[in-house]
């Protein structure tokens, strides 16, 4: 004040510059303590002025990334990149903190989720709705058909379709990821719409791949991290992302119109078993019967892409292991023998007397992760964890690799092997069970765990009793090579490989065709 005092009054207009400039340093070091104040983000790589992580975000594999940072950083990482803040969780702890404890602030999906989803024509899907009363709606009507007492009613009808595949890989030896696609393609599609396996053929899986392409592209870690990217136009050098996703609006659409209508052209012939398509339509009310049908087609468009892709990729990853760890394949064959006997097929009602293959697709879970950083989590609100704030709009994500493969939990992690979840012949309650990580985490987990979990038993012990599965020969006979690498993506994919499904006796075979024919 002394110095106000000091000034030379030459003015009031003077005066009240004076004034305004004092009172602006003030507000802006009280602003400044302000933020000082606050608590700091998740430690993280400090990136460069301006932009700041955007180097520090890899395109390919960023689960790997993400996890070495971890040894120095720690379990939460933060990453900045031009004002939008990502959290990496690195721990079950961190992740069930978070999105389980908290899930009413963490069940939302970022903005540029929601946004790309909505360029993308994909709003429609159950996976990619904000938490909102639309979501909570279909969720409700989802959850209906897939919660643990309920799933039991689709075990005739997987226990069918796996029958099927078996005779399509013993008849053409066809492309292992195809035929598995087409599989449960036929098993989503005969559950959800009551189409017929014969109905079911290749443009469904061609829809498959597009949609998975166009996920993994539209909502990679950089398009995410730079939501911008998107809105660049056409022309621009970075415009690619524009021109991307004017395309892949028609086939979002065709992925919600094809199971539906597949179903309404057999509606007539199909055989009368309840689908969620029955006892969605039979529940409607006259008055809401538009809005009704637009929601029942979006939960069997969405039971279709999201149950079929992801199950059949963790069974494709089962097979790539079977052929470079054939003593699993040995071990689960020999239980199946003593518990299931060469007369039969493996049965829902085998699988308590199955440990061994119950850790089978344990393992087949925890090897190869189809979301390996799961769906992004949106933080709805501000909020602050171990001392760190976690602001509103940050998006956050759960590095599943990192922790499926984190040998703290799991010996050697990358080796596929089952034995590490028994104990005395039973399976060890002390080893993290990867479904408590792989399906996610709080209000969003996935609700078709249950059913997905049967899939793969089902499918697992039925190759492993019939068919060894083993390396493919070239045409000089010889062993054609098997190396495992996982795409990078939203989902990730086991990059193709070769193999060929031997029956293990003629009375296998014989099983094979037989069963099925009685069919
Ligand atoms: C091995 C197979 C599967 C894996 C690994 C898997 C994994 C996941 C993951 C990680 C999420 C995100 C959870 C989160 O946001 O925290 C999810 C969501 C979802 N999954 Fe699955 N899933 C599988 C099979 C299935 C099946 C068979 C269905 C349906 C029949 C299904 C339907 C869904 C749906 C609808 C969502 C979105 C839920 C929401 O946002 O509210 N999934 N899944």
């Amino acid at each position: 004040m002394s110095f106000i005092r000091s000034m030379p009054a030459r003015g009031p207009l003077e005066a009240m510059f004076v004034l305004l400039t004092i009172g602006a340093i003030f507000a802006t070091f009280l602003s400044r303590r302000r933020v000082r104040a606050r608590a700091p983000l998740p430690p993280g790589p400090p990136g460069i002025p301006f932009v700041g992580n955007v180097l520090d975000v890899p395109h390919l594999q960023p689960w790997v990334a993400s996890w070495n940072l971890s040894s120095q950083y720690g379990d939460v990482i933060s990453f900045s990149t031009l004002g939008q803040t990502t959290i990496v969780l690195n721990s079950v702890a961190a992740a069930s903190d978070l999105l389980g404890k908290r899930s009413s602030k963490y069940s939302s999906r970022p903005g540029p989720v929601v946004s790309i989803s909505q360029i993308l024509g994909l709003d429609w899907s159950l996976a990619f709705m904000p938490y909102d009363n639309h979501w909570r709606r279909a969720r409700r009507l989802f959850w209906q058909h897939f919660h643990p007492n309920v799933v039991g009613q689709w075990q005739a009808s997987q226990a069918l379709e796996s029958r099927r595949f078996l005779r399509c890989l013993i008849d053409s030896q066809a492309d292992i990821e195809y035929t598995t696609k087409l599989s449960l393609s036929r098993s989503l599609l005969s559950m959800a719409c009551g189409v017929p396996a014969e109905e079911v053929g290749s443009s469904f899986v061609d829809l498959l791949n597009d949609v998975e392409v166009n996920v993994s592209e539209a909502f990679s870690p950089a398009v995410l991290a730079l939501p911008w990217l998107r809105r660049l136009p056409a022309w621009c050098p970075g415009g690619y992302w524009q021109r991307k996703l004017e395309g892949w609006k028609l086939i979002a659409q065709r992925a919600l119109e094809l199971p539906f209508g597949a179903a309404r052209n057999v509606k007539n012939g199909g055989d009368a078993k309840p689908t969620i398509l029955s006892i969605l339509s039979g529940a409607q009310g006259e008055n809401e019967q538009e809005n009704t049908t637009a929601l029942t087609k979006s939960i069997t468009a969405t039971a279709f892409l999201a149950g079929t892709d992801t199950t059949a990729v963790t069974l494709l990853g089962f097979v790539c292991a079977m052929l470079l760890y054939p003593d699993v394949q040995k071990c689960a064959q020999e239980e199946l023998d003593a518990v299931v006997g060469p007369n039969r097929l493996p049965q829902f009602t085998d699988r308590a007397s199955l440990p061994y293959v119950n850790a089978v697709v344990k393992e087949a879970l925890r090897w190869h992760n189809v979301a390996p950083l799961g769906i992004p989590h949106n933080c709805s609100a501000e909020d602050e964890y171990r001392g760190w704030r976690i602001p509103k709009g940050a998006t956050v994500m759960v590095n599943v690799w990192g922790i499926m493969h984190d040998p703290e939990h799991y010996l050697n992690p990358e080796v596929f092997d089952p034995g590490r979840f028994l104990k005395d012949g039973k399976l060890n309650e002390d080893i993290l069970d990867p479904a408590t990580v792989m399906f996610g985490s709080g209000r969003r987990i996935c609700p078709g765990r249950h059913f997905a979990d049967n899939s793969l038993f089902i499918n697992i012990a039925s190759l492993l009793h019939v068919f060894d599965i083993k390396p493919a020969v070239d045409e000089r006979g010889a062993t054609i090579p098997v190396k495992y690498s996982m795409t990078s993506g939203l989902v990730s994919m086991v990059e193709p490989f070769e193999c060929s499904f031997q029956p293990r006796s003629t009375a296998a075979e014989a099983l094979i065709r037989d069963e099925f024919d009685d069919e």
